[in-house]
């Protein structure tokens, strides 16, 4: 199985390979451009850029699947502050599924800065004195003191993405 991702950064290549090990996927990673604002500020950009992703990385490969990884921040009714936010897109070039990843409040000094133009990845690293923490532990890992990550924190928008391809195939298999 050929899975396409769009994007270069390793946790979301680490996601996608984690989530979907039983199937031994050939991941490839594809540099497309996700079509919203580099830091997405609500759940419709987080969505769109998850897509966008998804569609471009296939179009750009053969693969079999394409899929799309997108964190934002988002206001959500009824939780207080700023809250970061992920989404995952796969398409197999008919068909699009999508799934969320986990929700995490931010601390509002990082809410601040970011209200102020700045990009959550740099906020974190700035914060803790670190150099690429996006592409590590992220700040789900950071802010959760390592009881998820943001590779397993993505892995779960994957897998809520791609499981339906998989679940709706052995529904159609003959029952023996
Ligand atoms: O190369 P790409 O795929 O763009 O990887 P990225 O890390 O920039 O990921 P996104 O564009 O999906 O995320 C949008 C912004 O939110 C940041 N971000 C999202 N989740 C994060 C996390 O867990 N820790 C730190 N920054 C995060 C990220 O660094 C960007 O500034
Ligand atoms: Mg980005």
């Amino acid at each position: 199985m050929d899975v396409a991702v769009g994007s270069t950064n390793p946790v979301k290549i680490d996601a996608v390979e984690r989530t979907l090990e039983r199937f031994d996927p050939t991941v490839t990673a594809v540099a497309v451009d996700s079509g919203v604002p580099e830091q997405p500020w609500s759940i419709d950009e987080t969505v769109t850029g998850a897509d966008t992703r998804a569609r471009r990385a296939l179009e750009a490969t053969g693969a079999d699947y394409g899929v799309g990884l997108e964190g934002g921040v988002a206001r959500l009714e009824g939780v207080p502050g700023l809250s970061l936010i992920m989404w995952a897109a796969v398409t197999d070039g008919e068909r699009l599924e999508r799934g969320g990843g986990p929700t995490l409040p931010l601390p509002d000094d990082v809410a601040t800065r970011l209200e102020a133009g700045a990009e959550l990845g740099p906020v974190m690293d700035d914060r803790l004195g670190t150099d690429g923490i996006a592409k590590d532990e992220g700040a789900a890992g950071v802010l959760t003191a390592g009881l998820t990550s943001r590779a397993q924190a993505l892995g779960e928008a994957v897998a809520c993405a791609f499981g339906p391809f998989v679940a709706d195939s052995d529904r159609s298999r003959p029952s023996r």
